[in-house]
């Protein structure tokens, strides 16, 4: 049976993909969209590049791709700064030649998935744990492109209801989540230390951190001076908030895919 997904619509334009069509005869999972995503983003990727890869279930398509296209001989002279240590055992086993920010401060293109993004392209990272190091690389790209499915797309950040992650150093954890609850408690906010690691114990970022989410009733507003609040509380490491940072958001829904660029995304 022919799919109806039709993977050559893409368009940045709003009024398409609120076009209702007839049912699709099948439903694209939501791996698939993922995939479909991550493969438009790596038609971004010149050879020669230094790349930021980032980590997650959407960005591993992204990973996997341009293993192959260095594999096909599509690709060549490819440095790869990989988010994470999960991240980098994929591209080692991809044969993806790998460095770090310190022997690249500069990157060409980023590509990784969001837990959340707004209409003016800010995200939500870090339900994987890799905020930080995906803060720094991605915010030395000069070009940081978002994948995502539409499941993603949020009306404000924090509006999926879902964790907004905030790495914090070990020592007095209590403190610290106590402190960030304290903040954000104007916003409804519920703050807990991550868990997941060996028996039942915290998670532990690959810094050595552990995280908080913290789950919100209402809209904070004013993003830049929640994200200045937060980083102002001694014990907290970074957020997850990636504010003004995306250049380019690519959503693949089951009309097809969508093209936000910064600056003409909004509203
Ligand atoms: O820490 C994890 C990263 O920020 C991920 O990129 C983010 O959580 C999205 O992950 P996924 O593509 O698995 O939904």
């Amino acid at each position: 049976m022919a799919l109806a997904y039709d993977p050559l619509f893409i368009t940045s334009d709003k009024s398409a993909m609120d076009v209702p069509s007839t049912p699709p005869p099948m439903m694209l999972t939501q791996d698939e969209l993922k995939r479909i995503a991550a493969h438009k983003a790596v038609d971004f990727v010149e050879s020669g590049m230094v790349l930021g890869l980032g980590t997650g279930s959407t960005a591993k398509h992204a990973v996997a791709r341009i293993g192959e296209l260095l594999r096909q001989g599509k690709l060549s002279n490819i440095v790869g700064i990989p988010t994470s240590k999960k991240t980098q055992e994929q591209a080692l086993s991809l044969g993806i030649p790998l460095s770090d920010l310190d022997a690249h401060p500069v990157i060409d293109l980023s590509i990784d998935g969001a837990d959340e993004v707004d209409p003016h392209l800010n995200l939500v990272k870090g339900r994987g744990g890799s905020l930080l190091r995906e803060k720094m690389i991605e915010g030395a790209s000069k070009k940081f492109v978002v994948i995502v499915d539409e499941s993603k797309m949020v009306k404000h950040i924090g509006g999926s209801k879902l964790a907004l992650p905030v790495e914090i150093v070990p020592f007095c954890w209590k403190f610290t989540a106590e402190k960030l609850r304290e903040l954000m408690d104007g916003y409804g906010c519920e703050a807990k230390l991550r868990l997941g690691g060996e028996k039942g114990k915290a998670f532990v970022t690959d810094n050595g951190n552990y995280i908080v989410d913290m789950y919100l009733e209402k809209d904070m507003g004013d993003l830049g001076a929640v994200s200045d609040a937060i980083l102002r509380l001694p014990g907290v490491v970074e957020h997850g908030m990636f504010l003004d940072m995306a250049s380019t958001v690519i959503v693949a829904g089951e009309l097809g895919v969508k093209i936000k660029n910064k600056h003409s995304s909004c509203c």
